[in-house]
């Protein structure tokens, strides 16, 4: 039986890898054949490339392409699951915090930028070192130099344990260059621009979160979840191990925390408030921009496949609720020229988000068609004065993006019952979130499944795949324990999604996800 599940797990990667070539090669442009990107070369998005070196990498984007990769994954791993010594695949995932720290360091120390500049033959780590410390600032948001100790040995390690987990290359002994997996991490910002970002400021206030303007928001995403002081991320919530949770964070003291974001910043603010400090003005502008890089966790351009953008009339408003930035209102607005978004946030988000675009998105801008205006999204919602629509009391969508999962159900509901409260008979409720599925699927489930992977059971009866597809949608799992931590809040599964919504007068009636893939856009109407 077990070698059986083996070949049929074998069977499923072959069958997956003869998918991908097939799209590669019907996409191959006439006399040439497109080869699949290696992962020994870098690719740098902000580079220079040919039209095929592009063309491969956006294929992998390809549904077809993207649902074979995920299957690939997914029957990898339960392979190598099951043929791994126990102690090794324990211990692995037990340590795996190491590879996280590594990968952390990796985006704070500029490694990345500093390999790109040295080139496909690598730099010796006393380079790196020697670049590491001059490029080092003593932000809040880097480690303070007192704390890192740091030596060619020290870095050699660091960089090895990255090349043997698949990040960077040891091209010759403690000679460290990019790869693909680490080149994906690339600012894009030059050496010369990083030190100029410490040059232009004094001593004590070096703005290190300049190198992530105008980029792709990967690094700052990276920076976000690595960052040092985020050790609580793998912690799940104390009530979990039967303990209120006031005692087991509050130390003995008096102060209750809410959460262990609380406890370990020793605040009583949400994240959202303690973010307006002062003193983490950084984190604040590297957090919008790593919203712009939480776009990787959809397929490309996602939100647009995921409503009938075309359908709503002229004119139609798209209000996009805790919109930060506002990349995504930014996307439908570009595509979509009869609709107007109006971007709502808190005051300090607003006040700088039109800054953070660049001449592309001007005439959006200019035209009014994308606007901001600042709300709390727990009051009541207010009409829009819009320059060229007048008064606007009935958008046609409220868009939370990567809202819900920040809040407990109490305060997603109070969220909810006031857009329900401002939503007219045809108004939609559009939900772009993770929507977990549960690790395994009932007879009936499989039978009602379309087959094609965009409904769950993602694989049919007879795969030996997870209905889930395991460890290839293992991210929306570790970031609903990340949400517990950060927040006491979650990714929800279908079932609570469904149950959440309809507690505000909302009634789910479509959900749209790529075939196999755990991010969802979720359509709902008032009851
Ligand atoms: C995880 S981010 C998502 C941003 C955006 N929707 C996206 O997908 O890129 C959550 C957003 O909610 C905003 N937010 C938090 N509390 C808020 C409140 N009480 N009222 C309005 N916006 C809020 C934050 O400032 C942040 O921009």
């Amino acid at each position: 039986m077990t070698f059986a599940t083996l070949r049929a797990l074998h069977a499923v990667i072959g069958t997956a890898i003869d998918d991908i070539e097939r799209v590669y090669i019907e996409r191959s442009p006439q006399g040439d054949t497109l080869e699949y990107p290696s992962l020994d070369e870098p690719y740098y998005h902000t580079a220079q490339h040919t039209p095929e070196e592009e063309l491969a990498e956006a294929l992998k984007d390809d549904p077809a392409v993207a649902a074979a990769s995920k299957r690939i994954v997914a029957a990898c791993a339960q392979l190598s699951t099951t043929v791994n010594k126990p102690w090794f695949r324990l211990m692995e995932d037990v340590m795996w915090a190491q590879f996280s720290s590594a990968i952390g360091f990796l985006e704070a120390a500029n490694i990345v930028e500093i390999l790109r500049e040295a080139g496909p033959g690598g730099l010796h780590v006393q380079e790196i070192l020697r670049l590491v410390l001059e490029l080092r600032t003593n932000s809040k948001t880097a480690a303070p130099p007192e704390t890192v100790p740091l030596t060619p040995v020290h870095l050699s390690h660091i960089l090895r344990l990255l090349a043997t987990g698949h990040y960077l290359c040891e091209v010759t002994p403690d000679v460290f260059a990019n790869n693909r997996a680490s080149s994906y991490i690339d600012s894009g910002k030059t050496l010369s621009q990083l030190r100029q970002d410490r040059r232009l400021t004094t001593l004590t206030t070096s703005r290190p979160e300049k190198k992530y303007n105008n980029t792709d928001g990967v690094a700052a995403y990276v920076g976000v979840i690595a960052d040092t002081d985020f050790d609580y991320r793998a912690q799940p919530p104390p009530e979990l191990f039967g303990q209120p949770a006031e005692d087991a964070v509050n130390g003995g003291g008096n102060t209750p925390y809410a959460t262990l974001f609380n406890f370990t910043f020793n605040t009583q603010l949400d994240f959202f408030s303690w973010l307006e400090l002062p003193e983490n003005e950084g984190r604040l502008m590297r957090f919008g921009h790593a919203m712009a890089g939480s776009g990787q966790c959809e397929a490309k351009d996602a939100v647009l496949q995921g409503f009938s953008w075309e359908e709503l009339p002229q004119g139609a408003v798209l209000v996009d609720v805790g919109g930060g930035i506002g990349s995504q209102a930014m996307l439908v607005a570009q595509t979509h020229p009869h609709i107007h978004a109006v971007v709502e946030d808190r005051e300090q988000v607003v006040s700088t988000a039109a800054s953070a675009w660049g001449p592309q998105y001007a005439h959006l801008l200019e035209s009014g068609r994308v606007s901001w205006r600042t709300r709390d999204f727990f009051q009541a919602w207010s009409p829009l004065d819009l320059p060229d629509l007048g008064l606007v009391d009935v958008p046609a969508v409220f868009l939370l993006r990567l809202v819900m999962h920040d809040w407990k159900d109490e305060d997603c509901n109070r969220i909810l019952t006031r857009l329900r409260a401002a939503a007219g008979p045809d108004t939609k409720l559009l939900i772009g979130d993770m929507l977990l599925q549960h690790a395994c699927a009932t007879d009936a489930e499989y039978a009602a499944a379309d087959g094609s992977g965009a409904t769950f059971p993602f694989v049919t009866k007879d795969s030996p795949l997870m209905p889930n597809l395991g460890v290839a949608n293992i991210l929306g799992y570790f970031m609903d324990l990340f949400m517990m931590g950060v927040f006491d809040a979650k990714e929800r599964t279908a079932n609570e999604m469904a149950a959440l919504t309809l507690s505000a007068g909302w009634k789910i009636v479509e959900v749209r996800r790529a075939p196999g893939s755990i991010w969802a856009y979720t359509t709902a109407v008032p009851v």
